[in-house]
C-alpha cells in the first residue's frame, strides 16, 4: 500500500523549459558576485568543494561549465539556491507548476497520503520553489525534503536513506520522476516507481517503468485519493 509519493520536481512536477529558460538564467546572472562574496559560510563551502573537485580552477568558470552541462554537481545547486531567494521573495521568480500538480498534491494529501520531495535542487531551493508558486504557497503539502546531500539520485543508497527518515518500508513509497536511471535506483531499493512522461518536455518513455503523462495518470493507474 503506498504511504507516500516522493516526487522529483524538473520534468515532473515543473516544465524543463521554466528551470532552463527561466531559473538558470537569473542564477547565472547573480552567480559572478556572488562567487566572490567571502563572508557567507555557505558560499565559502561551496568554493571549498569546488577547490577539492577542480583544484586551481576558476570556481566561476566550474560553475559555468556545470551549467552549460546542466550537471547536478552540490556546490552548484547550493550556489544557485542562494541567488534564486531573492528572485523568489522579491517577486520576479514564480514557479509555473505543471497545471496537474497542485490539484493532484491537494487531493494525495486531503486522501491521507504523504508527500516528500526529492531533487537536484537543493532544500532551501525546493523550498522557495513550492513557496511561491503560481498557485500559492504549498510548502505545508510536504512533510520531507531531500536533495543532494542525502546522496545522488542514480544511487540506490539515497532511497533506502529516505525511507529511513520518513521511517516507512520502501515499497510503501511511489517515486514519480522523469528520468530512467533515478527510476532505476529507486526500484532497486524496493520503491515502487511511475516515469513522468510530459510531451511539453518531450521525455523520451522509458521501457523499465510504468509511464504517466501527468499526476491524474498517476493517480488512475495507483488508485491514489481523487
Ligand atoms: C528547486 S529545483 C530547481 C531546479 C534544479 O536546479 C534542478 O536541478 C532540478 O533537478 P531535479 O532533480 O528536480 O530534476
Ligand atoms: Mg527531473
Amino acid at each position: 500500500m503506498i504511504r507516500l509519493v516522493l516526487l522529483d520536481i524538473e520534468g515532473t512536477t515543473l516544465p524543463i523549459s521554466f528551470v532552463r529558460d527561466v531559473m538558470f538564467p537569473y542564477a547565472a546572472k547573480a552567480l559572478p558576485a556572488l562567487i566572490e562574496d567571502h563572508t557567507n559560510p555557505q558560499v565559502v563551502g561551496a568554493r571549498a568543494d569546488i577547490a577539492i573537485s577542480h583544484p586551481g580552477e576558476d570556481p566561476l568558470k566550474v560553475c559555468q561549465d556545470w551549467m552549460a552541462k546542466d550537471e547536478k554537481a552540490a556546490p552548484l545547486k547550493t550556489l544557485q539556491g542562494i541567488t534564486w531567494r531573492q528572485g523568489f521573495e522579491d517577486g520576479t521568480l514564480r514557479a509555473d507548476l505543471y497545471k496537474d500538480v497542485p490539484p493532484a498534491l491537494k487531493a494525495w494529501s486531503k486522501g491521507g497520503l504523504r508527500l516528500a520531495v526529492y531533487s537536484s535542487g537543493s532544500v532551501p531551493s525546493q523550498k522557495l520553489l513550492y513557496g511561491y508558486t503560481e498557485q500559492g504557497d504549498l510548502t505545508s503539502l510536504f512533510d520531507g525534503f531531500f536533495d543532494l546531500s542525502t546522496g545522488g539520485k542514480k544511487d540506490a543508497a539515497s532511497y533506502t536513506k529516505i525511507a529511513k527518515a520518513c521511517a516507512l518500508k520502501p515499497e510503501e513509497i511511489l517515486f514519480l520522476s522523469d528520468i530512467g536511471a533515478e527510476l532505476d535506483a529507486a526500484k532497486e531499493a524496493g520503491f515502487q516507481i511511475c516515469q513522468l512522461v510530459r510531451p511539453q518536455d518531450k521525455t523520451v518513455p522509458y521501457e523499465g517503468a510504468p509511464h504517466a503523462a501527468d499526476l491524474n495518470d498517476v493517480t488512475q493507474k495507483f488508485s491514489l485519493p481523487t
